[in-house]
């Protein structure tokens, strides 16, 4: 299978501050991922640099089995501010498409444009928040790239239009067979959109899997208080809490919870997420056969 991105030991500081350490990934062509974590993360880092609008400290990073540039006709980006031109129209915004973009398909532009119900004379400065996430997002995906990055594209959408919107990036990947990775908060949305997962916390790749993986092998396990030696060896603890009689874990285990003492349930992809985000995960990991 050939891969979308491949990271190795990328890293990027600004100055001091680092804004991703030694992140190692390896995402997979024709999925739609997820790319989670707190505020400051380094999400939009990550995408900056798979787009070529940034440059590594170090490390090693290919996208579609290249090295990025930022003119590359090949992987579509649209940032968080959702950049329009504020002077121009829908239309215009579409005709500049035209123009800039060999591979412009102009009736998924209009499609897509008729869609959301834009007003092809208003001018884009004009629009709200959402409608100029819409229009962003078309002319993105008009360009027809193999691999489309968007950062944090429903922040600003309302349910409904979120809603239309994801529907509608599900369609470019299935029918138009693109890659696409974006980040986002909303994790309840990804869960119903994306099929792979990456967590960044405090600039490091906590977990990234396949999302049928994640969710088969994460459970949330309450027993009798044991202490970290007296866990089965074969489980990863990614979050837990303890009183003086009982323990909550969250653990990784691809086998099967066979310990009756302890009471086992499955997870959401939110609850794993959290746990990610809030447990002492330590050093950052990679499912194996994440592929
Ligand atoms: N141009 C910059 N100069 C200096 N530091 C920066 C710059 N851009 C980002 N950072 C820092 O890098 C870290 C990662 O930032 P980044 O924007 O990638 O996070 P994020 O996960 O996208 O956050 P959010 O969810 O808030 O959008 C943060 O600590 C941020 O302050």
């Amino acid at each position: 299978m050939t891969s979308a991105l491949i990271a190795e030991n990328l890293t990027k500081r600004y100055g001091r501050r680092t804004a991703l350490s030694g992140c190692t990934l390896d995402i997979p062509a024709g999925h739609v991922v997820g790319l989670v974590g707190p505020n400051g993360a380094g999400k939009s880092t990550l995408l900056q640099l798979a787009c070529g609008l940034l440059e590594p400290t170090a490390g090693r990073l290919e996208v579609l089995g290249e090295r990025p540039s930022s003119g590359s006709p090949r992987v579509g980006f649209v940032a968080q501010d959702t950049p329009v031109y504020g002077g121009l129209t829908v239309a215009e915004h579409l005709r500049m498409g035209a123009h800039l973009n060999p591979s412009w398909d102009r009736p998924l532009a209009e499609r897509r444009i008729a869609q959301v119900g834009l007003d092809p004379t208003q001018k884009a400065g004009k629009l709200s928040g959402g409608q100029r996430a819409q229009l962003a997002l078309t002319v993105a995906a008009a360009k027809r790239p193999d691999l489309l990055l968007l950062d944090e594209p429903v922040a600003a959408l309302d349910p409904l239009a979120r809603r239309t919107f994801l529907q509608s990036l599900m369609e470019l990947a299935v029918e138009q067979g693109m890659s696409i990775v974006m980040s986002s908060h909303l994790v309840a949305d990804l869960e119903r959109v994306c099929d792979h997962l990456i967590v960044l916390v405090a600039s490091r790749v906590r977990v990234a899997g396949d999302v049928e993986e994640l969710l088969a092998g994460h459970h949330r396990l309450v027993g009798p208080r044991r202490d970290p030696g007296e866990l089965n060896a074969g489980w990863t603890v990614v979050d837990e809490s303890r009183t003086d009689v009982q323990s909550t874990l969250v653990v990784r285990s691809t086998a099967p919870i066979d310990d009756p003492s302890w009471q086992a349930d499955r997870l959401d992809l939110e609850d794993i997420v959290l746990a990610y985000m809030s447990g002492a995960a330590g050093p950052a990991r990679v499912l194996e056969g994440q592929r």
